[in-house]
Order: C-alpha cells, then sequence, then structure tokens
C-alpha cells in the first residue's frame, strides 16, 4: 500500500489552503501531518477522503487514482477517517454507532460487522471483537453522550476501523483529551499499525506525535517545508521558525 499525493493544491478563492504539496506514505507506517493553525492539514485530509476536489493534482493509492472517485468509492478502496470534531450519535449506545457507521456504508457485505448486520442486529463477535481492541467492551450498551472524550475519540476510531481500512486518516485523534486517554489513545494508535493499517496522523499533541509516528511532514501556509523522522523533523530550523509565530506550539515542539 502507498498513499501518493502529487503536487496537489486546494484553492479557496486567493487562499492557498494546500499549495503544491506532494508526499508518500508508505505502506504499514504512521505518517505525521503537523503545522501551525491553518496551514491545511485537515483540507490535505478532505482531499484524501474526496471531501473536496483538488484545484490541481493527484491522489494515488497503490497506482489507482482516486482523485476523482467518490467518497463511498474511496472507502471501498480502504480509505477511513475519523473527524477534528466528534460526530457520534449522542443518544444512541456505542455498539449502536458502530452498527450505524455500517449499516449506512455502501460496502457493507465485505465489512467486517455483516454478519452481525444479516443477524438482524443480534450481538455477534464482530462488534465486540472491535469494541474490545478499542478497549470499550464495558460501555457498549453506554449512550455516546455518556462517554468521557478519551473514549469518543477511541469510538470515533473504531467507526472508521469498522470499514476494514487499509489507510486510516486521524484528524486530531486527541483533541479534548487528557494526557492519560492521549497515551492510550498512543497505544491503540500503535495497535491499528500491528493490524497492518497504515495511518496518517494529523495531531497538535507534540508528545503523541514524536512519539508513535515513523515519519513527518511538516506544513506552513498550505505548503510542505519539511519532510523526515521525529528526530530530524525536531531539529529542523524551517520548523522551529514556521512555529515561532505561534508560542504555544513552540514551546510544544521544544518539549516533545
Ligand atoms: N471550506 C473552506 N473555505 C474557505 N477557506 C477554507 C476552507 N477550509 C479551509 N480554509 C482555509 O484554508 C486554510 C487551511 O485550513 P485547514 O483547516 O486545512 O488548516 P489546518 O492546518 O487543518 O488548521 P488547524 O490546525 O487549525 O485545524 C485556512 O486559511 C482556512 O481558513
Amino acid at each position: 500500500m502507498m498513499l501518493t499525493l502529487e503536487n496537489l493544491s486546494k484553492h479557496f478563492g486567493g487562499v492557498r489552503a494546500v499549495d503544491d504539496v506532494s508526499l508518500t506514505i508508505r505502506e504499514g507506517e504512521i505518517f505525521g501531518l503537523i503545522g501551525p493553525n491553518g496551514s491545511g492539514k485537515s483540507t490535505t485530509v478532505n482531499l484524501i477522503t474526496g471531501l473536496y476536489a483538488p484545484t490541481t493534482g493527484r491522489v494515488m493509492l497503490d497506482g489507482y487514482d482516486l482523485t476523482t472517485m467518490a467518497q463511498h468509492e474511496r472507502t471501498a478502496m480502504g480509505v477511513a477517517r475519523t473527524f477534528q470534531n466528534i460526530r457520534l450519535f449522542g443518544n444512541l449506545t456505542v455498539a449502536e454507532n458502530l452498527w450505524v457507521a455500517q449499516n449506512g456504508h455502501e460496502q457493507r457485505r465485505a465489512h467486517f460487522l455483516s454478519r452481525w448486520f444479516r443477524a438482524g442486529g443480534e450481538r455477534g463477535a464482530d462488534i465486540d471483537e472491535l469494541l474490545e481492541f478499542s478497549r470499550l467492551l464495558s460501555k457498549r450498551d453506554v449512550p455516546a453522550s455518556a462517554l468521557s472524550f478519551g473514549e469518543m475519540r477511541r469510538l470515533e476510531m473504531a467507526r472508521a476501523l469498522a470499514s476494514n481500512p487499509r489507510v486510516l486518516l486521524l484528524d486530531e485523534p486527541a483533541a479534548g483529551a487528557s494526557l492519560e486517554d492521549g497515551q492510550l489513545l498512543a497505544e491503540r494508535i500503535r495497535a491499528v499499525q500491528g493490524r497492518g493499517v497504515t495511518v496518517l496522523l494529523i495531531e497538535h499533541m507534540m508528545e503523541l506525535v514524536m512519539g508513535i509516528t515513523d515519519r513527518i511532514a511538516v506544513l506552513n501556509f498550505g505548503g510542505k517545508i519539511a519532510e523526515g523522522t521525529p528526530a530530524e523533523i525536531q531539529r529542523n530550523d524551517d520548523v522551529r521558525s514556521a512555529y515561532l509565530g505561534s508560542k504555544h506550539k513552540n514551546e510544544e515542539l521544544a518539549h516533545a
């Protein structure tokens, strides 16, 4: 599996949200995408999933051109995502949230919740296995609104995993979570990688990014300014000056 962005750009009027970005995410790695606020990270994810059409450039998966495919076609190709803002159904239980995610899925026959679905909602091993993997089994019949932020974030990830993706795009998965929940999340992201899923991680929590990624690309004003291992990124002068505009973020980088 190889996810490749080729000269990808997205302009909103005069704003170059993403500006001629090229990068390759290798099979099985955890790839970090970082950058100051408004640098184009979420827009990049939206271009990969097909929420936006690019102004220029291509998105390739294993040599297949995804650029003009609809979102559901990309999901069928193995691309899944979580959102920066939690999008759970608060009044449904944890298990029901997974069921709804699958039920709306174009590829539900291929989905690993499909046996559960065909059984008319009977409790099945598949959904429990995913809940166990996500450390949410004890919460399966609890309304999603009653979960902690960290649990909600894990449920978001479980929902994305329900489509059995080959590449998982995580848009700030630790936002709003406690440090402890962030650590559990990091461990679960590693477990996702351990199952052979490639991960693209957007995250402001620098300890998380530096601790679990194999490689990192840095965006600033929509353009890629650096790419390398966490150690290389931490000592990169361009990266440091990009973060200088944001004192808080610069301190995060320094202390990571
Ligand atoms: N739908 C849109 N319409 C107009 N401008 C947009 C749109 N989406 C994003 N932008 C602009 O594009 C730029 C990049 O935004 P984007 O959300 O991709 O950045 P980001 O790196 O994800 O930021 P953050 O870290 O704050 O989430 C910003 O200037 C933003 O205002």
